[in-house]
């Protein structure tokens, strides 16, 4: 299953820079390696906020769930999430 999700990141204001850089460093692993293994399909920055939109490819809502839960910088996230359905206008295979 196809899911967009917005995740709209907000620093802890008195966590010390050198802690939320670490924090930073594990989520970028912990993306990537979603995004290699086909899970996390699309991320984008929106242009001017600490948020991304982000596709992922799942076997549901509880296996999503577990992802978003294991973001290191989870505790920090207002995330929404969107089911994707196919749409019967698409071309084959979009
Ligand atoms: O910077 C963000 O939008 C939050 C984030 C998600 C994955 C990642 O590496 O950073």
């Amino acid at each position: 299953m196809l899911y967009l999700v917005r995740m709209d990141v907000t620093p802890p204001r008195d966590m010390p820079e050198e802690e939320f850089s670490r924090i930073k460093a594990r989520e970028k692993e912990y993306a990537l390696g979603l995004q290699r293994d086909g899970r996390w399909r699309h991320i984008w920055r929106v242009v001017g906020q600490y948020s991304n939109y982000s596709i992922f490819d799942v076997s549901g809502n509880d296996e999503l769930h577990q992802i978003l839960q294991d973001l290191p910088l989870y505790p920090y996230m207002t995330i929404a999430v969107t089911p994707l359905a196919a749409h019967p206008s698409a071309l084959p295979g979009q």
